[in-house]
């Protein structure tokens, strides 16, 4: 077993602890508080970011994190420019909804870019995983491990996948630019995972995101043989940590 895959490894042993704990949660009454920018937060959120980030810890004392529900915690990168990125609960708008489409997110970023990736969706019992240099995985269930690669569009036009809570003019503009598809709507990362495992096209984006609801999907879509990546054409970065805003971007199975 090679470091990386260790590493892997335990950070995918370490959102799957996160996502168990969740899905207590998820069977039971879910109570909502508004944060600071009004978007929703729960309890799920806030016990997974405490197992994930105290668990992280323990798994490599030398590193950073910087997790959607602690940024405050954050000093910066650390040696080599590399931290863990962490968003608990991604998807929590689905959460609430019940609809099942909600993930747990991890990834290291090295340099400023996604090296590892781990997203598991607790409800479906399904997880996506990636590491430069072993490529990217989907586990059904605890063990099942199957190598995943993106797919060229077929001739029956794109296969667009969309988020449930955020659409807009420009994306309507975009659509209309693009020629034959047919949307679905879908929330969270699980939407570049899609698009990693070859069974949807692209995923453009619009409405505003931040760099831990991208990083570990971009990891596992990237080693799927697709891209992450804003209007100029490129991946999206992770170098600039105190903007913790994305510009728009697109995830795609085959570079246009
Ligand atoms: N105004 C805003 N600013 C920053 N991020 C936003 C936002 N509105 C939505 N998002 C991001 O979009 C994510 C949901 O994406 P989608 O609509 O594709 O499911 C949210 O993840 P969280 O659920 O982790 O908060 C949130 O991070
Ligand atoms: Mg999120």
């Amino acid at each position: 077993m090679t470091a990386d895959q260790a590493r892997l490894e335990a950070v995918w042993r370490i959102a799957r602890d996160a996502a168990k704990a969740i899905m207590t949660l998820y069977r039971n009454e879910i109570a909502v508080t508004l944060k600071a920018d009004q978007s929703p937060v729960t309890q799920a959120d806030l016990l997974a970011n405490r197992r994930i980030v105290a668990a992280l810890e323990r798994l490599d004392p030398a590193t950073p994190i910087l997790s959607e529900e602690s940024v405050e915690r954050f000093s910066g990168p650390g040696p080599d420019a590399t931290y863990y990125l962490v968003d608990p609960l991604d998807g929590t708008k689905e959460f609430i909804k019940r609809n099942d489409e909600f993930t747990v997110n991890i990834a290291l970023i090295c340099q400023g870019a996604p090296v590892l990736g781990v997203v598991v969706a607790p409800a479906l019992d399904e997880s996506y995983l990636a590491a430069r240099g072993l490529g990217a995985f989907k586990v059904k269930g605890e063990s099942d491990w199957r190598p995943i690669r993106t797919r060229a569009p077929g001739t029956e036009g794109f296969h667009v996948l969309g988020s449930r809570s955020h659409r807009d003019a420009r994306l309507d503009d975009w659509l209309r630019a693009l020629g034959p598809h047919r949307v679905t709507p879908m929330g969270s990362s699980l939407k570049a995972c899609r698009i990693a495992e070859g069974a949807a096209d692209v995923y453009p984006r619009f409405g505003p995101t931040s760099l831990w609801d991208t990083a570990a999907a971009q990891a596992v879509v990237e080693a799927a043989g697709g891209c992450m990546i804003d209007a100029q054409g490129h991946p999206l970065s992770y170098a600039a940590p105190r903007q913790v805003q994305n510009p728009s971007f697109f995830v795609w199975g085959r570079r246009p």
